[in-house]
């Protein structure tokens, strides 16, 4: 498995709000269509064990590029003044053009994706607050540098015999510090997987190495300089994906202040 994929992705989208108990513990409401926000490419960062040659970075900056094989191995970059929430979901990695699909069925997902993958759609809460009161955009709330850790791909030829559905056959779990804090079944999506791809299609067309990320079960929570965090995918009872990252305070000059 590699993560060559990631040289692919030329954008990054993310649906909102697809898990009711998510939705409970933040006081948000349902909204009554899916709703859809993007993430920057620079925001991806990989594990450290994924490369022997650290990314070698200039003084002071947070993100340089990929590596030629795909990786940005790294810590999470937690910006001063901003209170950062780890996010665990399942991504999937679009395989081929969608545009104005009318219909997709369960079983069309697979023949739509290369892959999936483990990544955490790092959130900065104060940020996005202040951005929901105001009514600001979310970008930066989502998209600050190393905002999105992601392993590598599971190619779906791994995932063939559930080929006519995959979408209750995935776990994704988040640990801070050796605590349990999410723990949820892809089978709780309010939106399931072919209709996210549907439904993103009739607005912005998808791209083969687009990278969409499927929403947050329950349990989302703070990370903090020198927290240790450990995400796992599971297929059914088997690990597909454990990756780890170690989060620091970012470089540079960014401090979050009232808009
Ligand atoms: O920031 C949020 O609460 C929306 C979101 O990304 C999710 O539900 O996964
Ligand atoms: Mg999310």
């Amino acid at each position: 498995m590699s993560y060559n994929y990631l040289k692919a992705a030329r954008k990054i989208v993310c649906i909102g709000r697809n898990y009711a108990a998510h939705i409970k513990e933040l006081n948000n409401s349902t909204p009554k269509q899916p709703f859809f926000f993007l993430k920057p490419s620079s925001s991806i960062v990989t594990p450290m064990s994924s490369s022997l040659t650290k990314t070698m970075r200039p003084a002071n900056s947070s993100y340089n590029g990929l590596n030629e094989d795909g990786t940005n191995p790294g810590p999470i970059f937690i910006p001063r003044g901003v209170k950062v929430h780890h996010e665990i979901e399942l991504a999937l990695i679009v395989n081929k053009y969608l545009s104005n699909v009318t219909e997709m069925k369960p079983e069309e997902v697979y023949d739509s994706i290369s892959g999936v993958a483990l990544a955490l759609d790092l959130t900065a809460r104060n940020v996005q607050d202040e951005a929901k009161k105001k009514g600001l955009p979310w970008t930066i709330s989502k998209g600050f540098d190393t905002f999105m850790p992601i392993s590598t791909m599971v190619p779906r030829e791994r995932l063939s015999i559930y080929r006519s559905n995959l979408q209750n056959i995935f776990r994704v779990k988040c640990s801070v510090n050796g605590k349990l804090r999410q723990d949820g079944s892809t089978d709780l999506m309010l939106h399931p997987l072919h209709k996210i791809l549907q439904h993103i299609s009739t607005m912005i067309s998808l791209e083969p190495g687009d990278i969409i990320l499927t929403g947050t079960p329950a349990g989302v929570g703070e990370l903090k300089p020198g927290d240790n965090v450990h995400c796992e995918l599971l297929q059914n009872n088997d690990k597909l994906i454990d990756m780890k990252f170690e989060c620091e305070n970012r470089p540079g000059p960014y401090e979050f202040k009232e808009t």
